[in-house]
């Protein structure tokens, strides 16, 4: 099978950059998208995020053969909810989520009617809204789909294709494992850069002003992070709070480790964690990996 018309609901940075790809890509495809925010929607029109802006959800997905809810995923169980019974017998509803078990049910509980294969590409930045989307976003990036047991094989190698066809790599998961990798990789550094800025800040007035006069390098690579948007990253966490709280634990245990090693001037200990770490960095960016995002598009280069 092969998807003919895609509706996307959520047309912000994900979104966005979905409808663009697809334009990009897969020409063939009509495209239709909602936001339920009016300004988007007539920031989407202008900036032709997707074929037709449709002004109702379900004008958007009426004759949709696959849906893609690129919303935060706090607001996937009711969008979903709000399209039951309203798609075509047999389409395909899938997401772009960060976290995945808890979206997996909710969409499958809100659609049992439905062929349900949740993805989350692993390519964003720290911005959001209408204006951030770029076609080149998915570009050598991984996408992950987490089909949950018994998806149908057609429909799965369908959206595989589909995400290769816009420069994705595709891999296949269950949604568990999904935010337990997801939880070290992604949702932890965001909660350290969240922390590192705040305690920054609020050390203001020891400072006087030094943090922000003095922020180059690390710190701020660190408030880079930190500016991802609120929303999202709020139903990120209470979405995938075992697995965050379970390698939260991990990340603690470390860091008292390396507190200790600090007071006891245990240098060994510190040289042998960062040469280790170092030729970690080193063997991602060997692989090619570093920063697989493209910048050209990107609106901070
Ligand atoms: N930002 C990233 O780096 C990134 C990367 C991969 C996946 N994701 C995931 O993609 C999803 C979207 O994130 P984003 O960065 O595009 O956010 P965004 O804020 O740029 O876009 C989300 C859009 O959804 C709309 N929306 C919210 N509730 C809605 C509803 N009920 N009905 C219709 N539209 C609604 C908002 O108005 C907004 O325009 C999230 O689930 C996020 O976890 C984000
Ligand atoms: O590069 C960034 O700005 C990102 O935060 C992108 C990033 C990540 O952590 O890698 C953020 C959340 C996602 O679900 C996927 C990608």
């Amino acid at each position: 099978m092969v998807f003919e018309r895609v509706a996307i609901v959520g047309l912000g940075l994900l979104g966005g950059s979905l409808g663009l790809a697809l334009g990009e890509h897969c020409p063939e495809i009509a495209t239709s998208g909602f936001d339920a925010d009016p300004d988007t929607r007539a920031r989407a029109a202008e900036r032709k995020l997707v074929g037709t802006v449709a002004s109702t959800l379900d004008e958007a997905v009426a004759d949709a053969d696959l849906v893609v809810l690129c919303v935060p995923v706090g607001a996937m169980g009711a969008v979903a909810r709000e399209l039951s019974g309203k798609l075509k017998p047999g389409a395909v509803v899938s997401d772009v989520g960060s976290c995945k078990a808890s979206v997996q049910r909710a969409l499958s509980q809100a659609l049992p009617e439905q062929i349900v294969i949740p993805a989350h590409p692993v390519a964003g930045t720290e911005q959001s809204g209408p204006d951030a989307g770029f076609a080149a976003l998915f570009q050598q990036r991984w996408c992950i789909l987490t089909p949950p047991e018994g998806a149908p094989e057609e429909q799965l190698s369908a959206l595989t294709q589909l995400w290769e066809r816009l420069g994705a790599h595709v891999e296949t998961m269950d949604a568990q494992h999904h935010d337990l990798v997801l939880a070290v990789t992604s949702h932890l550094p965001h909660l350290i850069a969240y922390t590192i800025v705040g305690t920054a800040s609020d050390l203001e007035d020891v400072t006087q002003g030094e943090v922000i006069k003095y922020s180059a390098g690390g710190f701020r690579d660190f408030t880079r992070i930190a500016a991802s948007d609120p929303t999202m990253w709020r139903d990120v966490f209470l979405n995938n709070k075992d697995a965050v709280l379970e390698m939260l634990q991990v990340f603690s245990e470390d860091l008292t480790r390396l507190q200790r090693a600090i007071r006891r001037d245990d240098g060994e200990a510190l040289f042998d964690l960062f040469s280790r770490t170092r030729a970690i960095r080193r063997s991602i960016i060997e692989q090619g990996q570093d920063d697989a995002r493209p910048d050209f598009g990107r609106k901070d280069h």
